[in-house]
């Protein structure tokens, strides 16, 4: 039988225009009077298969005209052209010969959630995290320059994206050597949540101005256009900086685009083209709620709304979220920051309640840091609530503008362990690695609902220094009320289970898969909860009456919460056969949680396994 997407993929009836593009070359044999219809044929597969796939969605609907207008007028893949972050690139794998495998992207073995360089020619550059699209694209122009290769450098950037330190870096560059390359700009007005900041409000007085002149009326004649928009100030943001700035344009406009961006094909330089276009553009559910469109599990497209919100389940994230406002109710001087991940941290309500005591700082992980640094030392209380992949960017921030500091600031490290569908980029496998080598520091990591509660409390109340609490992507198993919570002694670990032999140690949400193979085994299980500092004397008791140790962690065993263990037993100087499971030592791809858990070993059968193994050969 063939299956609905099986259908719609080849189907020339539904799709009479996309069905026949297998490539940009495929594209640019089009007349240019096809294109809008093309665009539409886009947006209804786009919709169609995002619906079975799960994925994001918004930000592809709002540039699927600037997709097409790109690779209609540049020479892709010869040319080179960057998505950032790379959320919004399904419409470009859509034409650029992965459309009949769009229904598997973020699967495991699928198409990778963003663009890969492995996966296709036309995708340069590997994204996941953002802004990074500048750099590189510098870097590109120039590489093509000194190979004396005539090839274009595009960069498409959103206004979220844009306010990452990062971008600001390159822009300083590119205004200043003056190479060759064409920036797009897109500007939706939406990061995830509400854009934020002056950038952002910068960008609002150029697009009210060019609303004010309607532009969009001038933009039939192209040079007119595009005299008057240079012509009409002399100064703006970009422009101070070297770039040459065009726009704003209708970015939702295929000629307009078209036209525009042949124009600019011709001239040569540092050019920065700001265009508006709506995120969830042409799919209304998507257009009135952005935030909810971001990006989607797997929906009905008759009752949409309502189906995206029936299966939206309490995360760990949404607990952090209700101890937040509990906490903030007796608190004051309590400042919560975000990087611009204020749903997905489970803030939304936080920052409705107490507004005064909340900062969306934009995507600049590095700032948010540092910025928590000043405020801890002006005596406030500050959490920085962030994704463990993108603190990654603020490393230097937490051990020279915080922990040399001895500052008590508060991590609260969301998406630790797997994140599952956003795949290399986004796991959450190195915090405990990057983090534990840092003097003083204390990390925590909660085994269930009731420790991640108690440990953000003492986290928050410790005030000796920088805490982190680092908890993963997965859905609450039991319903808390928050009514009061208990602080922890620093650096204790609980026995969960007494046993024989052998002793797991562990560290985090895995305990319920420690649970099944302690019963199963007659294994001790210990709740370890600290990673710094360790709980030195319980390990020390457990090497007396055991023949192994197990450490079980969701973090990449280099470095992590074992080798910590690993060093404690070395440095005092004792033999002792120990096992550290966690994550292998590669980039662990996309896929559904449960399907990676089994696929690296990490569920019941695979820890009992991987254990039985060490243990036949000592026991
Ligand atoms: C370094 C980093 N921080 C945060 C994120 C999470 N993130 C992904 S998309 C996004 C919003 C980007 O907004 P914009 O660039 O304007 O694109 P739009 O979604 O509006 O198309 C954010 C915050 C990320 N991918 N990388
Ligand atoms: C592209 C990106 O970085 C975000 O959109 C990310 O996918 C959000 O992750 P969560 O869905 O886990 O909040
Ligand atoms: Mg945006």
């Amino acid at each position: 039988m063939i299956t609905y997407l099986e259908k719609m993929k080849t189907n020339s009836i539904f799709y009479p225009i996309l069905s026949k593009i297998n490539n940009p070359k495929d594209l640019r044999s089009l007349s240019e009077k096809k294109l809008s219809k093309l665009c539409l044929e886009i947006r209804r597969f786009l919709l169609h298969s995002v619906s079975k796939s799960s994925g994001h969605l918004a930000s592809g609907l709002g540039v699927i005209e600037l997709t097409v207008a790109l690779h209609y007028v540049y020479n892709t893949p010869f040319d080179h052209l960057i998505w950032d972050t790379g959320h919004q690139s399904y419409p470009h794998k859509i034409l650029t010969g992965r459309r009949d495998k769009m229904h598997t992207i973020r699967k495991k073995d699928g198409l990778h959630p963003f663009p890969w360089r492995e996966e296709s020619e036309y995708d340069i550059l590997s994204v996941g995290h953002s802004s990074t699209s500048i750099s590189v694209g510098l870097g590109l122009s120039i590489a093509a320059k000194k190979e004396g290769k005539n090839r274009k450098t595009i960069c498409v950037i959103g206004d979220g994206a844009m306010t990452s330190g990062i971008a600001f870096e390159a822009i300083n560059h590119v205004g200043f050597i003056k190479e060759d390359l064409l920036i797009i700009l897109n500007d939706n007005k939406m990061s995830i949540s509400n854009n934020t900041g002056a950038l952002h409000e910068t960008l609002l007085g150029e697009t009210k101005y060019y609303q004010s002149k309607k532009f969009n009326q001038v933009l039939e004649k192209e040079e007119k256009f595009v005299s008057n928009s240079l012509k009409r100030r002399s100064r703006n943001f970009f422009r101070s900086l070297g770039l040459n700035y065009f726009g704003p344009i209708e970015g939702n406009d295929v000629y307009h685009l078209i036209r525009t961006i042949e124009y600019l094909k011709k001239r040569r330089g540092p050019k920065l083209l700001h265009i508006i276009t709506k995120k969830g553009n042409g799919y209304l559910p998507a257009e009135k709620d952005p935030i909810l469109w971001h990006c989607v599990p797997q929906f009905n497209l008759k009752n949409a709304n309502k189906s995206i919100k029936r299966n939206k389940k309490k995360m760990f994230s949404d607990l952090f979220g209700k101890w937040l406002c509990r906490e903030a109710s007796t608190d004051p001087k309590l400042i919560a920051i975000t990087p611009a991940m204020k749903e997905g941290s489970g803030m939304k309500n936080f920052c409705k309640f107490y507004p005064n005591q909340f900062f969306d700082v934009a995507i600049s992980e590095q700032h948010a840091v540092t910025f928590a640094a000043g405020l801890a030392i002006g005596g406030y209380h500050p959490i920085v609530s962030i994704y463990s992949t993108f603190l990654q960017r603020a490393y230097d921030q937490i051990i020279h503008d915080v922990a040399i500091q001895n500052l008590p600031i508060l991590f609260a490290v969301d998406r630790s362990g797997i994140v599952g569908e956003d795949g290399p980029t986004h796991q959450g496998s190195f915090d405990l690695t990057y983090l534990r080598c840092i003097p003083k520091i204390v990390i925590m990591s909660p085994s269930n609902e009731e420790e991640l509660i108690n440990m953000l409390h003492t986290g928050f109340h410790y005030r000796k220094g920088p805490v982190v609490v680092r908890y993963p992507k997965c859905y609450q198993k039991k319903f808390l009320k928050i009514q009061s919570f208990s602080k922890m002694k620093i650096g204790e670990a609980v026995i969960k289970r007494s046993g024989k032999k052998i002793a797991i140690l562990n560290f985090g949400t895995l305990i319920e898969e420690a649970k099944i193979v302690s019963n199963r085994l007659d294994a001790t299980l210990v709740d370890m909860r600290f990673v710094k500092p360790l709980d030195e004397k319980m390990i020390l008791k457990l090497i007396q009456n055991h023949q192994v140790l197990i450490t079980l962690e969701e973090n990449s065993t280099f470095g992590g919460a074992g080798s910590g263990v690993n060093e404690c037993v070395l440095k005092n100087k004792i033999f002792m056969p120990i096992l550290n499971i966690g994550f292998p030592d590669n980039f662990i791809k996309q896929g559904n949680r449960r399907e990676i858990y089994e696929e690296i070993g990490l569920n019941s059968k695979g820890i009992e396994n991987t254990i039985q193994n060490y243990c036949n050969k000592i026991i």
